[in-house]
């Protein structure tokens, strides 16, 4: 009898007389849902961004650091109602833990702190892939590399100022200017003020504030049970949102006083104007960000156009190592995504074009079994620091120039043929059409002198 896994097997086949006319089942050609492929043209443009990232951040001083994209649930377990709290890519691993795909890097970035306790200050900076599930099937991503940006252990706003400083310089090295994109500033300790003069309790600041950066984007009614959980009242929130509106400074004072808040704001303003930078920002009450964990100042980058949403944010967040049972630690950071810049870049023609790659040099042998010989004329090149491809195939010279082309090749190098008989090779210049000829024997030496 044959085995009941051999039957199984035949059985299957039973539809046709041989399993290899059997078709597999079509491969689904796409990513997973709410993810990206990034083919050679979108991974230039990402490391075009990643790269003026990684500069504008070692310009001053900052460390990278990185860390696992999966981390313990338990890291974001807030029960503040943020957004990024409640879209957890999160599930049980095989050893039944809960983990999550990093919503953020904030929060790994103090659990690596308290574990390694460095000495402070730290200014330290990463670009990871974070990741959020949402539900409803808006059609959203689901991962988005974000450039983080921290300082920890400096008490004063000089550290909001060293990192908006980086921020700046970034927006400066691809070409977007203050009269494209604005800086709004506020502190969570004037929104604390109106909230202590409302009545609404410490323990409930963070909640609300969440809730109030929601009420940018859903109309009260849809924040009407969570508002009212926090015992506030639509008036409440109407008196609040009536002082929220106030873009100058001054007049927040009137309403709050010459608190240490007001005092930071103003400090922040009269460094950045000796910095500079002033004219990137504008104060702005209304600018709550979407994070529980902000217990000061408070920026986000925006486009002056008003046709996209915020670039980047951050702020200062001096509890939350303590609320990870740590030491209390003064931190100030940022996080900036790479889909709104991409789109604002766009927006502004400051893109530049990465369809094609570079090299600087293309092989290619014009007589048959001669690709080792190309093969040994690219090393003699590759040993003087030059990128170069080699036509892998016998293929006609047509074909190699229209190849050299495609990959962007700035030169073409034919070897073989009478020039070949000579202990010579022909270079052309893709860019010019000029031809050369050069000896085998000195292409090192003439490539370090072009
Ligand atoms: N937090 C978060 C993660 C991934 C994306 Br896309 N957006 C926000």
């Amino acid at each position: 009898r044959k085995s009941s896994s051999v039957q199984k097997l035949n059985s299957s086949n039973s539809s046709n007389s041989s399993p290899s006319k059997k078709k597999p089942p079509s491969l689904n050609l796409q990513p997973p849902k709410g993810t990206r492929d990034f083919p050679p043209p979108l991974l230039r443009l990402r490391t075009y961004l990643f790269t003026l990232f990684r500069s504008a951040s070692l310009s001053h001083g900052f460390s990278e650091y990185d860390s696992p994209v999966l981390e313990s649930e338990e890291l974001y377990t807030r029960k503040a109602g943020e957004e990024v709290t409640e879209q957890l890519y999160c599930f049980s691993d095989k050893g039944d833990r809960r983990v999550t795909l990093r919503p953020e890097m904030t929060p790994s970035l103090a659990r690596i702190i308290m574990g390694t306790k460095p000495a402070l200050p730290i200014k330290w900076f990463s670009i990871p892939q974070c990741w959020r599930y949402e539900r409803m099937t808006r059609g959203r991503r689901r991962e988005h590399y974000q450039w983080n940006v921290d300082v920890w252990g400096v008490q004063g706003v000089e550290a909001e100022v060293e990192v908006i400083s980086v921020m700046v310089r970034f927006f400066t090295s691809v070409g977007i200017t203050q009269s494209d994109v604005g800086i709004k500033v506020n502190s969570r300790g004037i929104i604390g003020a109106l909230l202590e003069g409302l009545g609404i309790p410490e323990d409930k600041f963070a909640e609300t504030c969440v809730l109030i950066d929601k009420l940018e984007k859903v109309p009260v009614e849809a924040l009407k049970a969570d508002l009212e959980e926090l015992g506030i009242t639509e008036e409440q929130i109407t008196s609040l949102t009536d002082v929220l509106v106030h873009k100058d400074i001054e007049k927040i004072s009137e309403v709050v006083g010459d608190c240490p808040a007001v005092q930071d704001v103003r400090k922040l303003f009269s460094m950045c104007t000796e910095l500079g930078i002033v004219d990137w920002l504008e104060f702005d009450a209304s600018v709550i960000r979407g994070l529980s964990y902000y217990t000061g100042i408070v920026f986000e980058a925006f486009d002056r156009s008003g046709t996209l949403r915020a670039i980047a944010g951050g702020g200062r967040y001096d509890k939350l190592l303590e609320s990870f049972g740590g030491d209390p630690t003064p931190a100030v950071g940022f996080g900036f995504g790479d889909a709104v810049i991409v789109e604002l870049l766009k927006d502004k023609n400051l893109l530049p074009d990465f369809e094609k790659g570079e090299v600087e040099f293309c092989v290619y042998s014009m007589d048959e079994g001669g690709t080792a010989k190309a093969m040994k004329v690219a090393n003699e090149l590759r040993e003087k620091g030059c990128s170069v491809d080699v036509v892998l195939e016998e293929k006609k010279m047509k074909w190699a120039f229209k190849h050299a082309d495609r990959i962007g090749a700035k030169r073409v190098v034919i070897v073989g043929g009478d020039e070949g008989s000579r202990g010579e090779v022909r270079v052309k210049n893709m860019e010019s059409g000029e031809q050369e000829t050069v000896k085998v024997a000195e292409i090192g030496e003439w490539a370090e002198n072009i």
